[in-house]
C-alpha cells in the first residue's frame, strides 16, 4: 500500500513538472514551499528566486517590476490586506487573473484544514480572446436591436422602453412629465417629388437637429415612418411648449443639403403632459390627438392636448 502511493505521489510530480498547468504549495503561514516550472513562468521568476518567499513578498515584486499577475492599485498594501482577508476565506475557491503581458489565468486554491494551500493556475487565454468577441458580438447585436437604422436613434422597440422606465421614475416622484410626437409635414411630397432616398435623408438630418436641441436625458426615437417620439422628464407645462416651439422653428428655418438641393420642411407637434400614474398607451394617445389638431388646423404647429390639466 506504502509503495504504490509512493508510486503514485511520484508519478504526481512527474506530471506536474510536464504539465502545462502550474500548481505551487503554499504553507499555513502563506511562505512558497514548492512550485512546478508552469507556476514560475506565471510570476517570470526562477525556482531559486521565489521558492522560500512569502505570498505577499511574490505579489510586491510583481507590482514592483510590472511582470506577472496585474495588480490594479495605488497602493499595493492596501491591494494585499484586502486579498489576504479573501485567501483561505474558504477551503476551495476559483477566481481569473490577467496578467500585464495580457494573458489569462484561471487560479483554484484548495486549502487543508491545517492552513496549507495548493494553488493550481490554468492559461485560459483563448477562452478570455473567444468570450471578448462574444461579448462584443452580442454588444454590437443589442445596438443593432435598440437602434433604427436609418437614423441611428432608437427605435420604437427602445424608445417605447426608455420612456416607460422614465414614466416610472417620475411617477414614484411625482415629477411632471411632458410627451412629444412630431410629424414631418407633406412627408409624401418629398418622396413624390425627390424620390424616396432623398426622403431617407431628410429623415436623417431632422433626426440629427432634433437630436443636438435636446438635453442628453432627454428621450428622442422615431416611432415609426416620418413620426418621431420625445419624452421630457420633470418639464412644465410652459418648458413643454417653449422646447416644441423652439424645435418646430429651428426645423422651419433650417434648410436641408439634399443632393445638391436646398430644402425647407415643416414639423407638426402634438403634447401630452402628465404627472402620477401615467401611462406609455395614454400619452401616446394624447399627443396623437393634438398631433391630429396640429395637421388640421394648418401644420407647421404645436399643440397641446387639450385635456391635460399640469401646472
Ligand atoms: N423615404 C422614406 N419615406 C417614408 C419612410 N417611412 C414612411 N415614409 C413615407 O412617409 C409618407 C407619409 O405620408 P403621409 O402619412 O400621407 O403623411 P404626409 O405626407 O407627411 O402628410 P401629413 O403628415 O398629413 O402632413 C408616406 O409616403 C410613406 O411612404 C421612410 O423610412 N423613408
Amino acid at each position: 500500500m506504502k509503495n504504490s502511493f509512493t508510486h503514485f505521489a511520484a508519478k504526481l510530480a512527474e506530471f506536474a513538472d510536464a504539465s502545462r498547468d502550474g500548481y505551487a504549495i503554499f504553507s499555513a503561514d502563506d511562505i512558497l514551499l514548492c512550485a512546478n516550472k508552469a507556476f514560475l513562468d506565471v510570476f517570470f521568476r526562477p525556482e531559486a528566486e521565489l521558492i522560500g518567499q512569502s505570498f505577499a513578498a511574490i505579489m510586491r515584486n510583481a507590482f514592483r517590476t510590472q511582470k506577472g499577475p496585474r495588480i490594479d492599485a495605488d497602493n499595493i498594501e492596501t491591494w494585499l490586506s484586502r486579498v489576504q482577508q479573501l485567501r483561505r476565506s474558504r477551503d476551495f475557491r476559483l477566481f481569473e487573473v490577467d496578467l500585464v503581458d495580457g494573458r489569462w489565468f484561471l487560479f483554484s486554491e484548495q486549502t487543508l484544514p491545517d492552513g496549507e494551500m495548493l494553488l493550481q493556475t490554468k492559461d485560459i487565454t483563448k477562452q478570455k480572446i473567444v468570450e471578448q468577441h462574444l461579448n462584443e458580438h452580442t454588444r454590437k447585436l443589442t445596438d443593432l436591436a435598440l437602434t433604427d437604422e436609418l437614423t441611428q436613434i432608437a427605435n420604437r422597440r427602445s424608445f417605447v422602453a426608455s420612456v416607460q422606465a422614465e414614466i416610472t421614475r417620475c411617477s414614484r416622484q411625482h415629477c411632471a412629465m411632458a410627451f412629444f410626437l412630431l410629424d414631418i409635414d407633406h412627408f409624401k411630397n418629398v418622396n413624390d417629388t425627390y424620390g424616396h432616398q432623398a426622403g431617407d435623408e431628410v429623415l436623417r438630418q431632422v433626426a440629427r437637429l432634433v437630436k443636438t436641441t435636446l438635453r442628453e436625458y432627454d428621450i428622442f426615437g422615431r416611432i415609426g415612418g416620418e413620426e418621431f417620439g420625445i419624452f421630457l422628464a420633470q418639464t412644465s407645462r410652459d418648458t413643454a411648449i417653449e422646447v416644441a416651439e423652439r424645435l418646430r422653428q429651428q426645423i422651419a428655418d433650417e434648410k436641408l443639403h439634399i443632393d445638391g438641393r436646398e430644402l425647407r420642411i415643416t414639423l407638426s407637434v402634438g403634447i401630452a403632459l402628465a404627472r402620477d400614474n401615467a401611462k406609455f398607451e395614454q400619452l401616446y394617445a394624447d399627443a396623437d390627438a393634438a398631433l391630429y389638431q396640429a395637421k388640421h388646423s394648418g401644420r407647421n404647429r404645436v399643440v397641446v392636448a387639450e385635456y391635460c390639466v399640469i401646472l
